[in-house]
């Protein structure tokens, strides 16, 4: 890729030249990067040649018009000389006459020269270029409707998409981020950043408050002003909840590091009692939310409220009901059929699931989790006569839906399910890279649902599938309650498991035996919080190599030369580890691996990218979902060929990575989607299975060490696990549970479920009042079941806003160590 234009440099003198495209080179599928060659008709540079190459973010150029390009000369080592453009537009009249002729011309329905002077006299000589950059500036013109909207969509036509580019180019933003905006907004997109650039942040991911306060420093917009205020409080509420994975934060972080992100940016520090104003008043338009002491993102506040009536909705429709009789036979027949005698908490769970409109089902590993979302499959498909086979099911939607929330976890769902199975993005047709406003309702099709690996679901992306479900699905979480929360805000399934009123069964018998396995007594055994006495002894399919962390890389290298000899291939061992950097990091456990099984050699291409060499046969992780190649966040696939600039220019490198047969090309703009995967991070492991894997556990990852995390590593191990380092740290990651993250779900779930009895109650007394013909009770009973809404505020706004502030002020005045200036009471006073 071209390296991106960087207009915040201080401008010098630009060069221009004009000329026609002759040819394409190059055309970024992703992004405006372009590199044509150019006819050159007339330059301000010593230019001998008839031609010259021009890169940058390009529109689509037409071949029959002329342009002005404008930017500098620059030496390519590989490519000699090339124009590197910074703006360009159609050559166009430059004097005022020439504009007036210009705009008269045919081409602009319904404009005179009467028309067109007045548009020159009053928006200048540039004013085709302001026209395209904001079409309001017509406004004051007065000129008529259909006029107004032939000029600029005649205008946008030929040049609103390059004069949107170049807009984004001055504006300092690249091809790859001028096409994410571009997409979002499209002709409206330079209005938009004129009027807040601050919404770049909000709503372009990549666009960081940072970024949005550098272009809002172009705009001279001042650093007191609201948008700026409001979009630092945001991003720091977002960021508070994504590093703790907690749903709300409160009001002393919000306030400390919503000034901290003011100050670090380039429009500069802002008052304590400027930001506790506009905290307030950012509430009461909703832009967050405030409630019981706890400010929330609102989408994260709205999906807890509505994951909660969603669920209610599901369960108050009764299920068909089924005799006992014909779901007891049907488990028997599937029992029979399979060949398993399920024990008695497993008939427990398929009959609940048979019975109920939604059921959790959790367990450790080797509890029969698998074999009863097959039990419960079958014997639903048994007990409502639907047939299983897919190739009856080409004209209409298959009847069983199973997913799960990582490509790998769908994969393991559908090889021992015999039926298809998506991750949940692609069930519900996002493309991961959805910001929570736009994640919408879209109903699903089937009558049953079950999720796998739900420990891993957030709190967005489960209240975006639970509000497609209709309400005569049924569906089934199944999960490991004891696994590492998801990535995203919230522990949904926790909370849910928590919640008495949802059907739900524990698996706790392990069917695994324990002659095959000592992986999974040992994982229970940490579930429970003990340190099991064989720990550190040479068993079968477990080891404990005791070393100090400086002696892990050597102690893994070893390892790895061993199970070489014994076959042990690359794709059978995952080294994980919780961090990336230091001695036992997983970064230096990479490079270690990657010299091991992959080591350089003459006729195998490799490439350089941001300090990581990538070489073919090399393993490698995917790190974000992109449903459209089929690859998700966490799938692991090999290198298979490398077009590095020696071999293909640096225009057209790619590395090819082979996903299970699924070959995806990658051109340099997206390596950043990949990382080695010799050794990765527990959290991305999640959700897979490996044959052998190798933990190293030392005390400098003392921070991450807890009980999940340990867990959610061994259970990762299907034959073989390898624990290499201190066996103190284990004690201590065992020892400490952490702390279950904050979040309000519960609480949702427990109002709207009381609000629902409440209303029951209210109504039966209003049909008893109207039976006995009282009207004024029934009134009263009416109102009061009317007045219930899914987010009761009991108080009036103006106490909710007092409260707030005077939490804020609480929350500046009480830490001594914040060292803020004491926030006046001015604003707490005015908004009593
Ligand atoms: N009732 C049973 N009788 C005999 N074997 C069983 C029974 N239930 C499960 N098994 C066997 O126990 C093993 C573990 O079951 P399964 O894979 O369903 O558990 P799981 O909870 O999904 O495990 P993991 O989370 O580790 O994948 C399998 O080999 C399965 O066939």
């Amino acid at each position: 890729m071209a390296e991106e234009i960087d207009l915040f440099k201080t401008p010098t003198e630009p060069s221009f030249f004009v000329g026609q495209v002759q040819s394409e080179i190059f055309n970024s599928p992703d992004s405006f990067f372009k590199v044509l060659i150019v006819s050159v008709e007339e330059s301000n540079f010593d230019w001998h040649e008839p031609e010259i190459t021009v890169t940058g973010s390009l529109g689509d150029l037409s071949d029959d018009r002329t342009y002005r390009f404008e930017g500098k000369i620059v030496e390519h080592p590989r490519y000699g000389q090339q124009f590197q453009v910074t703006s360009y537009h159609v050559n166009q009249p430059t004097s005022k006459e020439g504009l007036i002729e210009f705009l008269s011309g045919k081409q602009f329905e319904g404009i005179g020269k009467k028309t067109a002077e007045k548009i020159v006299t009053e928006l200048g000589t540039d004013a085709i270029d302001k026209i395209v950059a904001d079409p309001h500036v017509l406004d004051k013109l007065k000129l008529r409707k259909v006029v107004k909207t032939a000029l600029i969509d005649n205008l946008r036509a030929n040049q609103g998409m390059d004069q949107i580019i170049i807009g984004l180019n001055n504006l300092g933003f690249g091809a790859n981020l001028s096409s994410a905006i571009f997409d979002k907004y499209g002709d409206e997109t330079l209005h938009i950043i004129n009027e807040n650039p601050y919404k770049l942040a909000v709503e372009i991911d990549g666009i960081s408050f940072k970024r949005a306060d550098q272009v809002a420093q172009r705009l001279a917009i001042p650093a007191d002003d609201p948008r700026r205020i409001d979009a630092a409080i945001v991003q720091t509420l977002d960021d508070l909840t994504m590093e703790t994975g907690d749903t709300y934060t409160t009001t002393r972080p919000l306030l400390q590091q919503t000034i901290q992100l003011l100050a670090e940016g380039s429009g500069g520090h802002v008052s304590t009692d400027v930001v506790t104003t506009r905290i307030v008043e950012l509430e009461k338009n909703q832009g967050i939310c405030y409630a019981d002491k706890k400010v929330y993102p609102t989408a994260l506040y709205n999906a807890e409220w509505q994951i909660a009536d969603h669920l209610h909705r599901l369960l108050t429709v009764e299920p068909d009901t089924l005799s006992e009789k014909t779901v007891e036979k049907a488990v028997e027949k599937i029992a029979d059929r399979s060949g398993i005698t399920y024990d008695e908490i497993q008939k427990e769970a398929i009959k609940t699931a048979l019975n109920s409109k939604v059921m959790l089902l959790t367990g450790g590993p080797g509890t029969g989790k698998t074999t009863i979302i097959n039990g419960i499959v079958a014997s639903y498909a048994e007990v409502h006569d639907i047939s299983l086979e897919v190739d009856e099911y080409k004209e209409k939607a298959f009847p069983v839906l199973l997913a799960a929330p990582t490509g790998r976890a769908a994969k393991r769902m559908s090889e021992a399910t015999d039926l298809p199975a998506s991750t949940i993005h692609r069930l519900l047709g996002l493309n991961g890279r959805e910001m929570p406003t736009d994640l919408n309702e879209r109903d699903l099709q089937g009558s049953l649902l079950i999720i796998d690996e739900m420990s891993m679901v957030d709190t967005l992306l489960f209240k975006t599938l639970i509000q497609a479900v209709p309400t005569s699905m049924h569906v089934v979480l199944v999960g490991d309650k004891d696994q590492l929360p998801s990535v995203g805000p919230g522990q949904v399934f926790h909370d849910l498991l928590e919640f008495a009123e949802l059907p739900k069964v524990e698996l706790t018998n392990i069917h695994r035996q324990s002659a095959d396995s000592t992986i999974i007594p040992l994982a229970h055994a940490i579930k429970k919080g003990e340190l099991p006495a064989d720990l550190t002894n040479k068993l079968p399919d477990r080891s404990f190599i005791s070393c100090h962390a400086n002696q892990v890389p050597n102690v893994i290298q070893q390892i790895i030369d061993l199970s070489k000899k014994r076959d042990y291939s690359a794709d059978d061992i995952q080294i994980l580890a919780p961090m990336y950097r230091g001695q036992a990091g997983i970064d230096r456990l990479n490079e270690l691996a990657q010299q091991a099984y992959n080591p350089p050699t003459s006729d195998k291409q490799e490439v350089e990218f941001r300090g990581q060499i990538y070489r073919v046969g090399d393993k490698v992780l995917q790190l974000v979902n992109v449903p459209e190649k089929n690859i998700f966040n966490g799938d692991i696939g090999r290198i298979t060929a490398i077009e590095s600039s020696k071999t293909a220019g640096k225009r057209n490198e790619t590395i090819t990575v082979d996903y299970d047969d699924n070959e995806v090309s990658y051109s340099r703009m997206e390596w950043n989607q990949l990382r080695l995967a010799y050794c990765i991070s527990i959290h991305k492991a999640q959700g897979s299975q490996f044959k052998m894997v190798l933990l190293p556990v030392v005390q400098q990852f003392s921070r991450m060490l807890q009980r999940n995390l340990l867990y959610t590593a061994i259970t990762r191990a299907a034959e073989k696990l390898v624990l290499v380092g201190e066996p103190y740290a284990v004690a201590m990651s065992i020892k400490n549970k952490g702390t279950n993250r904050n979040t309000s779900l519960i609480d949702r779930l427990t109002k709207v479920w009381a609000r629902h009895s409440d209303l029951t109650i209210s109504l039966e007394q209003t049909t008893e009042s109207l039976s006995t013909k009282d009207n004024k009770s029934s009134t009263a009973a009416l109102s009061s079941a009317e007045n219930v809404t899914s987010q009761p505020e009991l108080l009036s706004p103006e106490n909710h806003q007092y409260i707030l502030t005077a939490d804020l002020i609480n929350a500046n005045t009480i830490d001594p160590l914040i060292g803020m200036e004491n926030i006046s009471l001015q604003s707490f006073h005015q908004t009593k």
